[in-house]
């Protein structure tokens, strides 16, 4: 086969370049021979994989020299490259793995009816599950609006606003946390929250009641969210500034959050390397958005401190591989150096999730945070703004 292959990767160091941090690397056919990235230490298992596609020629059996087909090698380096990445994050100390893109090459079974175990294949948990599929959706959805669009689509959208300061005015106003409300239809952990679910009413009501933002969800397979809801809040009127409630696994799905009226997005540290975290605060900058940096442990809390232009830190009180929730969590993680950094640093906390009483709301209050996210208490509620008084012990919406 003389048409060989040659992989880019569009991954960009400038931190605004449109697309910059690809998970999967893309592919095109060229003349030229074979250009991989220099791969310095390939897992157990990858190189074994190696070790089988370079079989001696007199040992060769018809499935042994279809090995050697350019396409089955790139299938080999793909999973290569996937699972170098995971384990660069692992470096981290990030246990989410992203899925190798076409899977262990099982088409090595060779002769000797060798082959690699099928781990790495399945999801170990829910948060895992979620990013491969977000990974693949996110593929689909790049070919059906490439980014050159997005941008074209970014000069008709509405200006963003203040995420950040809409927080900080309402601590400053009520003496309390901001409230993020939570437009959240179902989720993975209790299934569906609100029948009959009305974005647009729901949004509306929560500004009624005082809340200072509001976050939507927009992931439709765990969630039930979409972004036609975010974009229908936006072109409603609703003033409070909108978090795009996303699972962000690339770059592309900042800009079009950006054109579906996103004023802010979140970026989960449990699957995001450094790196991402880092270049994808930068687009944020360029696009005008807040960024809300989700952690969950004492080791996230560290990463994310460390990354310079952090300025919102959401705490999850659940754990979202096994969906157990403890407020005590934020305490925990804003206690000593980590909460004397934080405050020196100004950056604001966002506790979330688990929060359903004016006790949960003094408790995290107490323990450093200047904001919270809820979304379950309210949204359970017939009339979800008026059930804001009752989640903070007193009204606040004026
Ligand atoms: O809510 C879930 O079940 C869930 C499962 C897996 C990943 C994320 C999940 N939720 C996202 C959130 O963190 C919450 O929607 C948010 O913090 C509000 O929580 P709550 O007030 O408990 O609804």
């Amino acid at each position: 086969m003389e048409g060989l292959v040659s992989m880019k990767s569009s991954a960009s160091s400038h931190p605004a370049a449109i697309g910059s941090l690809p998970r999967r690397p893309t592919f095109s056919i060229r003349r030229s021979q074979v250009t991989l990235p220099r791969v310095k230490r390939f897992s157990a298992a990858a190189a074994s994989i190696r070790a089988q596609q370079f079989v001696q020629p007199d040992t060769m059996d018809a499935s042994s020299a279809a090995r050697e087909e350019p396409e089955i090698v790139l299938k080999a380096k793909e999973w290569e490259v996937g699972m170098l990445q995971n384990e660069l994050a692992e470096s981290q100390g990030i246990r989410i793995r992203r899925q190798p893109p076409t899977g262990p090459p099982l088409h090595y079974v060779g002769p000797f009816e060798f082959r690699i175990q099928n781990e790495g294949n399945t999801p170990r948990n829910i948060l895992e599950e979620i990013v491969w599929h977000k990974d693949n959706e996110v593929h689909q959805l790049k070919q059906w609006k490439p980014i050159y669009t997005l941008k074209k689509a970014m000069e008709d959208a509405l200006p963003t606003r203040d995420f950040v300061g809409a927080l900080r005015e309402a601590n400053r106003r009520t003496g309390l946390p901001g409230l993020i409300a939570e437009v959240k239809k179902a989720s993975p952990s209790r299934g569906v929250l609100r029948e009959n679910f009305d974005p647009v009413e729901v949004a509306q009501s929560y500004e009624k009641g005082g809340a200072a933002c509001l976050s939507v969800l927009t992931d439709a397979k765990y969630f039930q969210g979409s972004f036609e809801n975010l974009e229908a809040i936006r072109k409603a009127g609703v003033k409070c500034p909108l978090l795009c409630k996303e699972f962000i696994v690339d770059a592309w799905q900042i800009y079009y959050a950006r054109t579906k009226g996103a004023d802010a997005i979140l970026l989960i540290a449990a699957i995001l390397p450094d790196l991402d975290i880092k270049y994808m605060i930068k687009i944020c900058k360029v696009l005008g958005l807040a960024a809300l940096v989700e952690v969950h442990d004492e080791r996230e809390m560290d990463r994310v401190i460390g990354i310079e232009g952090v300025e919102l830190i959401g705490i999850n009180n659940r754990n979202l591989e096994t969906f157990e929730v403890d407020i005590s969590n934020t305490k925990k993680l804003l206690e000593g150096e980590r909460g004397k950094l934080i405050r020196e640093k100004g950056i604001i906390v966002v506790g979330e999730s688990g929060l359903f009483t004016p006790e949960h709301i003094a408790y995290v209050q107490e323990a450093g945070v200047g904001a919270v996210l809820v979304g379950e208490s309210l949204v359970k509620q017939s009339d979800p703004g008026q059930a804001i008084s009752g989640l903070f012990g007193r009204d606040i919406s004026s």
